[in-house]
């Protein structure tokens, strides 16, 4: 199947769980990332607010808060077209809406984080399959904001993929820019590569 076929099919598929199927499944991956993370020493975390039905994270985020980590969200770069910042969020952070109708922190360069001085970055995905690839929305956006990453072979940021159960496939399509990821965190499971 092609890789645009997927993301439809992935999509309407969580697009159809219900309120209470999201809201347990926010329960249980808030769990299993909590345990996956126990033993490390996370001072700062890249994240991102839930948007079309993708696994919610608001309770990871209050979590993470609670436990004085500093929470970081994608902005969509400013004059880098294609590429990711990541600022500070807090819950008094001005916010505003991107091209996409994500909530996104308002640019403030003071409380932008470079990548690598994140511990640990949890991205958004459309599907995964059993290798640990992973395919998002379309827009490459984390594809080249960790390309560099990736081809140093560096250690930091941990990078960790969140999603449903229902978006894992057998075996994805991949294209040479993809970077696959070493961990997802699933209600279910921690899958580890
Ligand atoms: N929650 C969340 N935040 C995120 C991402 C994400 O996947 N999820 N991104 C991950 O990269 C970046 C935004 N990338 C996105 C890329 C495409 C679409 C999207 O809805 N595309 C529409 C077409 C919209 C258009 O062309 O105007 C579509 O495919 O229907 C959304 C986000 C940064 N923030
Ligand atoms: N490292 C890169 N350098 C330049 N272009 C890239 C890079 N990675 C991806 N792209 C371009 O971005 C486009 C979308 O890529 P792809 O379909 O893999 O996105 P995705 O993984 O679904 O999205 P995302 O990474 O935002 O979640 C492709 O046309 C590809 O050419």
């Amino acid at each position: 199947m092609e890789r645009q076929n997927i993301r439809k099919l992935m999509r309407s598929r969580r697009n159809e769980l219900s309120e209470n199927e999201q809201l347990e499944a926010a329960k249980k991956i808030k769990v299993n990332i909590f345990q996956h993370l126990k033993n490390a020493d996370i001072r700062r975390l890249g994240i991102y607010l839930s948007n079309d039905s993708e696994i919610d994270t608001s309770l990871i985020i209050e979590e993470l808060w609670h436990h004085n980590i500093a929470v970081y969200l994608p902005i969509l770069h400013p004059f880098c077209s294609g590429y990711l910042l990541f600022q500070r969020y807090e819950k008094n952070s001005p916010m505003t809406i991107n091209r996409y109708g994500i909530l996104e922190p308002k640019l403030n360069c003071s409380q932008v984080c470079p990548v690598e001085d994140l511990d640990v970055l949890c991205t958004p995905l459309v599907a995964f399959d059993l290798q640990g690839n992973r395919l998002g929305m379309g827009g490459g956006f984390y594809d080249r904001t960790l390309a560099k990453y990736y081809r140093e072979k560096r250690s930091k940021p941990e990078i960790i993929g969140l999603a449903h159960n229902c978006q894992q496939v057998d075996l994805l399509p991949i294209e040479s820019w993809d970077v696959p990821l070493k961990t997802i965190v699933t209600p279910k499971k921690c899958y580890l590569w």
